[in-house]
């Protein structure tokens, strides 16, 4: 009689369970638009050219060892991550105010920064956005926080509920913890613009509300690293205190190297060097120390101009692949004449569209064309190319008439 008999079986997780299906699917026309993960025009996971450049240069480099890291991690990708977060210039770092520990991946440094605000924070509450990613209120509820949502996303538009995000950001207790995307938000592609970033930062800023930024996705979504940098960067430069958890899984295609850090911008150089005494104390009995290889290829090319201008270049071609298949997209259904609006096909940004296609839709459209999407509607357009746009038009037609 085992010891673990009475264990239950777990659902499969909602987004990477869509994967667990297509693999199972046997048709030849079946389309994967559910993980988010970046494919080439041919339907392959890509691994950057700088990436296997910067691998190159690790293995031929013999001086190199795999001794432990500190706990912190890669210093040198410590430093260079919070410059590419928060910018070369950003006073926040001139002022050595900020501290930075390597995490593994962004879920990692979510985690972390998690764990670190039940243990030391005054307001265990964290409002995250209705709707998010899947993974976000486990990663908060298992660390000790309270989850509570704002409201996010408009159905009725396919666009953002500002009107309900700052109302309910207005009702929260002074102090709470708020999770905001810094770009693409995952799952409806829906940002706000700078003019309601601003009107965010005032109102937070007047509750004393603690922002904790999640990126996942800089450079992804518009291609310009700065660009999408822009939300974190008004906070910062209002001298106040933040959360920034970075993944370097999708914009530089890193994702099994599970490869992040979180920075937390303090008010002085004595509480940032207080703050990371603690952080350790978090990391230590959790994983002890994080994995170097992955933040060593980082380094490598951050710290080196060209590669890194290299890397930007390669960056922007995978954002601007999927901004070609929104257009594509939008344009074919609009020739079908497929019945609705589908303009937030190309108005949405980042690796994802929020198409607005219910649960049963979803369902059809994987029994009858072999479509495989999360339930929720969002679609991975990095699974897309020009091949298969008129399938997944198909599938869609289909589904809504
Ligand atoms: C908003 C957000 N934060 C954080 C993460 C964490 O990513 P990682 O831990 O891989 O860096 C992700 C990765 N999402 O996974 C792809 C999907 O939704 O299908 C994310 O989307």
């Amino acid at each position: 009689e085992s010891v673990f008999g009475k264990i239950v079986r777990a659902p499969e997780d909602p987004i990477l369970g869509v994967t667990v299906a297509y693999n199972k699917d046997t048709s030849p026309v079946k389309l994967n638009l559910g993980v988010g993960a970046y494919r080439t025009e041919e339907g392959k996971p890509l691994v950057l050219n700088v990436v296997r450049k910067a691998e190159q240069l690790l293995v031929n480099d013999q001086s190199r060892v795999k001794e432990y890291l500190p706990i912190v991690g890669l210093v040198d990708f410590n430093k260079l991550s919070a410059k590419l977060i928060l910018g070369a210039d950003s006073p926040a770092i001139k002022d050595n105010r900020v501290t930075t520990v390597q995490c593994l991946s962004g879920t990692g440094s979510l985690r972390v920064g998690a764990e670190f605000l039940a243990r030391h924070y005054h307001q265990l509450t964290i409002y995250i956005p209705q709707p998010t990613w899947g993974n976000h209120p486990k990663v908060f509820t298992l660390a000790g926080l309270s989850v509570k949502t704002y409201r996010y996303y408009d159905p009725a538009t396919r666009g953002l509920n500002f009107q309900g995000l700052l109302e309910d950001l207005r009702a929260a207790p002074s102090g709470a913890i708020v999770l905001l995307h810094a770009c693409a938000h995952n799952p409806t592609g829906v940002d706000p613009t700078l003019e309601q970033w601003e009107q965010i930062r005032q109102l937070m800023r007047s509750k004393g509300l603690l922002p904790f930024f999640d990126s996942a996705y800089q450079g992804f979504a518009s291609g310009s690293l700065d660009a999408d940098a822009q939300s974190v960067r008004m906070f910062v430069a209002d001298g106040g205190e933040c959360l920034v958890a970075q993944s370097y899984a999708k914009n530089m295609g890193l994702y099994g190297e599970r490869v992040g850090a979180l920075s937390i911008v303090c008010k002085t150089e004595d509480v940032a060097s207080r703050v990371e005494s603690q952080l350790k104390l978090v990391i230590r009995p959790m994983y002890s120390s994080p994995p170097i290889h992955g933040a060593s290829i980082v380094a490598t090319i951050l710290k080196d101009s060209t590669m890194y201008k290299e890397w930007t270049l390669e960056l922007k071609a995978m954002a601007d692949r999927i901004i070609s298949m929104r257009q594509q997209l939008f344009d074919a259904l609009s020739a079908r004449g497929t019945p609705g609006d589908w303009s937030h096909i190309i108005k949405q940004i980042g690796m994802f569209t929020f198409t607005g296609l219910n649960s049963e839709q979803v369902a059809f459209m994987t029994k009858e064309y072999h479509i495989y999407m999360t339930s929720d509607g969002r679609i991975s357009m990095a699974g897309l190319s020009s091949k298969t746009v008129p399938h997944l038009t198909d599938a869609i037609h289909a589904a809504v008439t």
